[in-house]
């Protein structure tokens, strides 16, 4: 039985045709990926709702190398995303996996019944289908799979803790690493949030108050440190460090903002840093790397959420 690199063709969730990095091994192709540096592999599974296996479940294959039915859209999407994401991080940063160690980057669909969610679970990503109304299969949206990817780069950099300001923090640069990989809009989940309402989103980084999110530090939400008080409102107060990073890529442009942005998560930020804390991470960084204008422009941005 030869064992080697294919490239199959898969639906994606909004039924875009793409190409994929597959595995052949005895007559069948895997949704396995070993074309990345350092033998880190990506790898796609389905646990059929957790019908028959908990975590990862089933490494999604198909006879012809062709990934086309309905079922397989969502493995399609997780897959190609995350290799999309990873070649993200290594052409930008030159970092290999979210550990910058090639560790394999695992990912499964069709986690859950019905389920509106994503996560990084502390090992791998896990993807619902959604309920076909508030949200469809979720790894559709490639600023979600990039949003938590980057919660295993954060967790394998600056650790910060997920809960009040530094857990708005992780949420935020969640976020603001899913606008840098789909740079296209300033929406969050747009792809896949409410198929049956085209133009809203989960959130926007730049209009947070239009998802009900704060963008200034008046509007910072004293949420209770619960999972009923999403951890001290990491999803909501995120809007404020969001709005700040709007403003920040609209006066310094995308490649610097990126590259501030990658410093501050990778050598200054800290588990318990906080908002104030970001903000002097970001304006060292900036300086750091372009100068005291670019300082000045990140101590503006800012100032204008209210820190
Ligand atoms: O990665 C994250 O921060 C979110 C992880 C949520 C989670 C946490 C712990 C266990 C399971 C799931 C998932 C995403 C998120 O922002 N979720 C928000 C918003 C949300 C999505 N689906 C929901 C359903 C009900 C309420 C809120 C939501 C949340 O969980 O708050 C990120 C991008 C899209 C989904
Ligand atoms: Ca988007
Ligand atoms: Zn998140």
């Amino acid at each position: 039985n030869v064992v080697h690199e294919a490239t199959g063709t898969g639906t994606g969730v909004l039924g875009d045709t793409k190409s994929l990095n597959t595995y052949a091994y005895n007559n069948t192709y895997y949704l396995f990926d070993t074309t990345k540096p350092m033998n880190g592999v990506i790898e796609t599974f389905d646990n059929y709702g957790g019908q028959y296996s908990s975590l990862p479940g089933y490494y999604v294959t198909d006879s012809g190398n062709t990934f086309y039915s309905e079922r397989q859209k969502a493995a399609v999407d997780a897959h190609y995303y995350a290799g999309e994401v990873f070649d993200y991080y290594y052409d930008t940063f030159n970092r290999v996996s979210y550990d910058n160690n090639g560790s394999d980057i695992r990912s499964t669909v069709h986690y859950g019944s019905n389920y509106n969610n994503a996560a990084w679970t502390g090992n791998q990503m896990i993807y619902g289908d959604g309920d076909g109304s508030t949200f469809t299969y979720l790894s559709g949206a490639d600023d979600i799979v990039a949003h938590e990817l980057t919660h295993a780069v954060t967790d394998t950099t600056a650790g910060l803790i997920y809960e009040n300001q530094s857990g708005a923090l992780n949420e935020s640069f969640s976020d603001v690493f899913g606008y840098f990989v789909d740079s296209e809009d300033w929406l969050m989940g747009e792809d896949v949030y409410t198929p049956g309402v085209s133009g809203d989103a989960l959130r926007s980084l730049s209009n947070p108050n239009a998802y009900n999110q704060p963008d200034h530090m008046n509007e910072y939400q004293n949420l209770p440190n619960t999972e009923a008080g999403d951890w001290g409102g990491v999803h909501i107060n995120s809007g404020i460090p969001n709005k700040a990073a709007y403003y920040t890529i609209n006066s310094l442009g995308i490649s610097k903002a990126q590259q501030i942005y990658y410093r501050a998560l990778t050598v200054y930020l800290t588990p318990s840093s906080n908002f104030q804390s970001a903000k002097a991470a970001l304006q060292q960084s900036a300086q750091d790397l372009y100068g005291s204008s670019a300082k000045s422009a990140v101590t503006q941005a800012w100032s204008n959420v209210g820190l």
